[in-house]
């Protein structure tokens, strides 16, 4: 099979091992999605060579897990994730196989992978190493277990929300028996870090066939045992979904207007996100229940940072059906009379020469506030004199 970009940039990196006398391949999500014709995410790189090996071969190599057999090798500006073949034991800290054993031959190394999908391996010539009828159910669209289910969700559980993350992702079915392993070892999910958990959701919420991804999680119970989402009281309602959500962000707003007992914060905390998804997050919120009320308007434009206006768009499709047009926000925002409180044509101590008898306080900056909203709301120009004009007409209560 003709390879395409992505891998032949990465063709002299198997060719260098090769000619070390090692065997090396293709393997895992890389070969799936070339199969697919999808993008192509990460190259991953599997072989014979022990990574002492590797790092003698290569100049520039990032020994990022050599304990587990992983090295980075980095070749023209991208890095590919170069792992010996390798047989694995417990995962007793739900992160990281306890032990570790280096192979000669790849069949043992692709047996240990999770689904059937994800255990091919192919060649620098194309040819595709297939021991589990893994092409067949690519044509299939079905996801199921290399070798017995309960086994391979027992080694690691997180591998129970990948299969159901790769049915949001390529829209495929889980086999039955799988589903019935996912079943059966489904509560140690809870033993997981939440990390490992969160990015999985997060990757979930986000494919294209979400609606079919929450259908899994719903009617399988897993949500039982996913911090958050076991609090929803009535889960149906997670599975309302039209379509995928990219950020955290907006997930978490999602979740927090479908369930308002559970909190943003909350969530956050729980689900150890960053700063910067809880402010994301509580401004996707406000901008919602403003627009609940008053429609897209320009304040909400103004006050909505604009990398947020894909999302909001997003989330009033998904929460209301409705459609907010990218593009319209985009125009709105263009148009706006003022970008931010500094482009006002009056400040603090104007105000305060209109009030001589009056102290300085929080009521100037509600003043502020307001005055800001009135101009980008187009009640009033932005001078100095009809501001003045309309705060004598309008004026603050001072205490
Ligand atoms: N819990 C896991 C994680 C990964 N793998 C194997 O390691 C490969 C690479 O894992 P990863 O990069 O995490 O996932 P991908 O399948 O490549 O998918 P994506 O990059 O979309 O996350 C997988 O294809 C699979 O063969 C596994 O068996 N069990």
């Amino acid at each position: 099979m003709l390879l395409t970009k992505p891998f032949q940039d990465a063709l002299p990196i198997i060719e260098a091992i090769e000619e070390a006398g090692h065997q090396a391949y293709y393997v895992g999500g890389c070969v799936r999605d070339f199969l697919l014709n999808c993008q192509i995410g990460d190259i991953d790189i599997t072989t014979s060579a022990k990574p002492d090996v590797i790092q003698a071969i290569f100049d520039d190599v990032i020994p990022v897990g050599i304990e587990h057999g992983t090295v980075i090798v980095r070749h023209q500006d991208v890095s590919y994730e170069v792992t010996t073949f390798r047989v694995e034991g417990e995962y007793s800290d739900k992160r990281h196989p306890d032990t570790v054993e280096f192979i000669n031959q790849i069949d043992k190394d692709l047996e240990r992978r999770d689904f059937t999908i994800n255990a091919l391996a192919m060649d620098k010539t194309g040819e595709i190493i297939d021991l589990f009828n893994g092409r067949e159910d690519l044509e299939n669209r079905i996801i199921r277990t290399v070798g017995n289910g309960n086994e391979r969700f027992k080694e690691d559980s997180l591998r129970i929300l990948r299969a159901v993350r790769f049915t949001s992702q390529l829209g495929f079915w889980i086999d039955e028996h799988t589903k019935q392993a996912i079943i059966n070892v489904k509560p140690e999910i809870e033993g997981l870090a939440i990390e490992r958990i969160t990015k999985e959701l997060h990757k979930l919420f986000a494919g294209n066939y979400v609606a079919k991804g929450l259908e899994y999680l719903v009617d399988l119970h897993i949500t039982a045992h996913i911090p958050i989402l076991k609090q929803f009281k009535d889960i149906q309602t997670l599975q309302h979904i039209t379509r995928p959500l990219s950020s955290l962000s907006e997930v978490i707003c999602f979740i927090h207007q479908r369930e308002p007992n559970i909190q943003i914060r909350d969530i956050v905390a729980e689900w150890k996100c960053s700063n910067k998804v809880l402010k994301n997050a509580m401004h996707l919120n406000e901008a919602i229940r403003y627009y609940k009320s008053n429609g897209l308007d320009n304040w909400l434009v103004y006050v909505l940072p604009p990398e947020l206006y894909k999302g909001f768009s997003q989330l009033i499709a998904v929460l209301l059906s409705e459609k907010v047009d990218l593009e319209a926000l985009t125009t709105m925002h263009d148009n706006l009379t003022i970008r931010s409180k500094k482009d006002l044509a009056i400040n603090g101590n104007d105000i305060l020469e209109m009030y001589p008898n009056h102290k300085k306080g929080p009521w100037i900056h509600s003043v502020l506030i307001d005055m800001e909203k009135q101009v980008v709301l187009g009640n009033v120009f932005n001078t100095k004199t009809m501001l003045k004009e309309w705060i004598k007409w309008n004026p603050p209560e001072i205490n």
